[in-house]
C-alpha cells in the first residue's frame, strides 16, 4: 500500500480566535501517522460553511485524505456535514454509521454527531466530532479501513474479500 498523504482541518470557532488550544487536530495527526500516513497541512478555521468548503475543495487537490475535527453537532453554528456533503461527490455512509454506532459504548450522545463521510475526485474526507475524546474514539474504529478505503477509490483493485 502507497503511503497516504493527509490534511486535517479543525473547525472550531473558539479554536480559530485562539479562545481554545487545539488539541483535536494534533491527535488526529498523531493517529493518522501511526498508519503512516504522511500530514501534509494542518488548519484551523471557523464554523462558516463556504469556508468549510473551499478548503475541502482546496486540500482534497492535494491529499488522499482529509480529516475534519469539530462542528458535526446540533448546535447552530454546526455545518460541517452539510458543508461535506455538498463538495463530495460519494457519500460513504457506512462511516459515520460505523463511528455513531461504536461511539454509544462510550456515550449514548454518540447518536448527536452528524458526521459524514465520502469521496472527491480520488480523494476521501471524514468528519471527526470536536472533542479529542470523541476524536479518538471515532477515529480508533476506523483506522483501519482507511488505506483500503483510498486504495479502492484510486481504482485500486486490493482484496475486498476478508
Ligand atoms: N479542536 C478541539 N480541541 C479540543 N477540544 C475541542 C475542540 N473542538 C471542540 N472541543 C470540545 O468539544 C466540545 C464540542 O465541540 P464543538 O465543535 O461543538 O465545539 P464548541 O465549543 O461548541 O464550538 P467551537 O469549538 O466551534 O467554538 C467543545 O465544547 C469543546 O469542549
Ligand atoms: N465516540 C464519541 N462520539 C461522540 C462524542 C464522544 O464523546 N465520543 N461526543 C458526542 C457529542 S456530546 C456531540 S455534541 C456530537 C457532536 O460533537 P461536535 O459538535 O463537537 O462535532 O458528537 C458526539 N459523538
Amino acid at each position: 500500500m502507497t503511503s497516504i498523504t493527509a490534511a486535517v482541518l479543525t473547525i472550531s470557532d473558539k479554536g480559530s480566535t485562539g479562545q481554545r488550544v487545539d488539541e483535536g487536530g494534533p491527535a488526529i495527526c498523531e493517529l493518522l501517522s501511526g498508519i503512516g500516513a504522511e500530514i501534509l497541512f494542518t488548519e484551523i478555521i471557523p464554523d462558516e460553511k463556504e469556508q468549510i468548503k473551499a478548503r475541502l475543495i482546496a486540500m482534497t487537490q492535494k491529499v488522499d485524505l482529509v480529516i475534519t475535527t469539530g462542528g458535526t453537532g446540533l448546535s447552530p453554528r454546526d455545518v460541517t456535514p452539510d458543508a461535506t456533503l455538498e463538495v463530495i461527490d460519494k457519500e460513504i455512509p457506512g462511516i459515520g454509521e460505523t463511528m455513531r454506532a461504536e461511539g454509544l459504548r462510550a456515550t449514548r450522545r454518540s447518536m448527536l454527531s452528524r458526521a459524514v463521510a465520502g469521496t472527491r475526485g480520488s480523494s476521501l474526507i471524514v468528519n471527526l466530532p470536536g472533542s479529542v475524546k470523541a476524536v479518538r474514539e471515532n477515529l480508533a474504529v476506523i483506522l483501519d479501513v482507511l488505506p483500503h478505503a483510498i486504495e479502492k477509490i484510486k481504482g485500486g483493485t486490493s482484496d475486498c474479500g476478508r
